[in-house]
């Protein structure tokens, strides 16, 4: 059984500080739940380490925390095109610490893509000189979405892959999907990988209890493995599958295919009206192709930022935010793609999004009217 190595001498491990991988595929809670984790009493000594996939990051600013040591890798997934980056960032942690440009910490978060696959991540964590003598990887989270995680399971690797490396699997959404449906997802999860705790949440106002806990079994992470039927297995390549009563199979790949990201900042306030427009013409035409929407807005008809998250094909009612993250109003907006050209979305947000960004604002609110094509966006009626 190929177990990755947490061979980093012990002594070295007693002086340094636990860290927590924070992994799930996009969209399924894991800016929620680290928003959560920092929340709680004695958690502020905490450093935070958030890497998005895209050239707008906007995790930072929706973790909204009063942790002060956050760093952001942007544009790139730790796990294969910014591999190394996570060793120099959390280098430039502890210098800015050591020369008094950050306070201390005791702790530190990493926030993955939801794209990245841990186990390369898991790998540098637990080998690198210079880094095993300063942290020590407790545990490895891993959010599952209750709603679209068994279609995940089937047809996203990454899934897989992340389920595969967990410690503690958090079920997120339970309260957006039955019991039944919750308990089947458990099963596929137990099955491929047998060795994690499963929590199940409901939201953001969960119980937290001992997600921080140090794993209760030594760590025996396997790559995600499919028998010959196709079947996600806990099985090592070679071995037989005793439930599907086949010899499994290599991996499955994680590659990322055809996954590319559009993102775009603005200072001028849109109007939600053409924000609506445009958004309702790319969930209508183009649902299975969008894995992920990101956006804080700066709507002429609302003084506060309005925030709106897409996951997969389903899309969130607008929420706002206290205060603008970055200080001043600005619109970010992010959008994962998968087999779809990045370009077309920037340009219907031209041709809609952006008709009317200086045409006097009218009166349509993003908080009015029900949604007719984009479940979750309220329509002006
Ligand atoms: N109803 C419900 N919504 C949730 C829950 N957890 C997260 N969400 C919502 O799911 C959406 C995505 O949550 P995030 O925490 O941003 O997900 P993420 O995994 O950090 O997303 P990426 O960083 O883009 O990969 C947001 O609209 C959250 O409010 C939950 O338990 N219940």
């Amino acid at each position: 059984m190929a177990v990755l190595p947490f061979d980093h001498p012990p002594a070295a491990r007693r002086g340094a500080i636990p860290a927590y991988l924070v992994s799930g595929f996009l969209g399924s809670g894991k800016t929620t739940l680290i928003r959560h984790l920092l929340e709680q009493p004695g958690m502020a000594d905490t450093a935070l380490v958030i890497n998005e996939f895209g050239e707008v990051g906007l995790d930072q600013m929706l973790v909204q925390s009063a942790v002060e040591n956050v760093l952001l890798m942007e544009n790139g997934c730790v796990c294969c095109s910014i591999r190394g980056d996570l060793t120099d960032t959390i280098g430039d942690l502890f210098a800015k610490v050591a020369t008094g440009r950050m306070p201390a910490f005791s702790r530190i978060v990493i926030e993955t893509t939801g794209l990245a696959d841990p186990a390369p991540i898991v790998q540098e964590l637990t080998t690198t000189r210079g880094l095993v003598e300063r942290i020590r990887l407790e545990k490895v989270i891993v959010t599952v979405d209750a709603v679209l995680g068994a279609r995940q399971l089937g047809d996203t690797p990454e899934v897989a892959a992340q389920v595969a490396q967990a410690d503690l699997l958090l079920v997120t959404k339970c309260d957006l999907v039955d019991d039944n449906a919750v308990s089947a997802l458990v099963v596929q999860l137990q099955t491929l990988n047998p060795a994690a705790e499963i929590v199940r949440s409901s939201g953001a106002g969960f119980d937290v209890g001992d997600l921080l806990a140090p794993a209760a079994a030594p760590l025996a992470r396997l790559p995600a493995m499919r028998c010959e039927g196709g079947e996600l297995c806990a099985h090592a390549p070679g071995e037989p599958c005793p439930e599907h009563g086949l010899v499994v199979s290599a991996p499955a790949s994680v590659r990322h295919h055809g996954i590319e990201s559009w993102s775009t900042r603005h200072d001028a306030p849109l109007r939600w009206e053409d924000v609506r427009d445009w958004l309702d013409l790319l969930y209508s035409l183009r649902p299975a192709h969008l894995l992920r929407m990101k956006a804080i807005l700066h709507l002429a008809e609302r003084q506060a930022p309005v925030v709106i998250h897409g996951v997969g094909h389903l899309v969130d009612p607008p929420a706002t935010l206290d205060r603008w993250p970055q200080g001043r109003p600005r619109s970010e907006i992010v959008v994962i793609t998968r087999g779809l050209d990045p370009r077309l979305v920037g340009r219907s947000f031209e041709a809609l999004a952006l008709r009317g960004a200086r045409a006097p604002a009218r009166t349509a609110s993003p908080f009015a009217g029900r949604d007719r094509a984009v479940p979750g966006i309220p329509l002006h009626s």
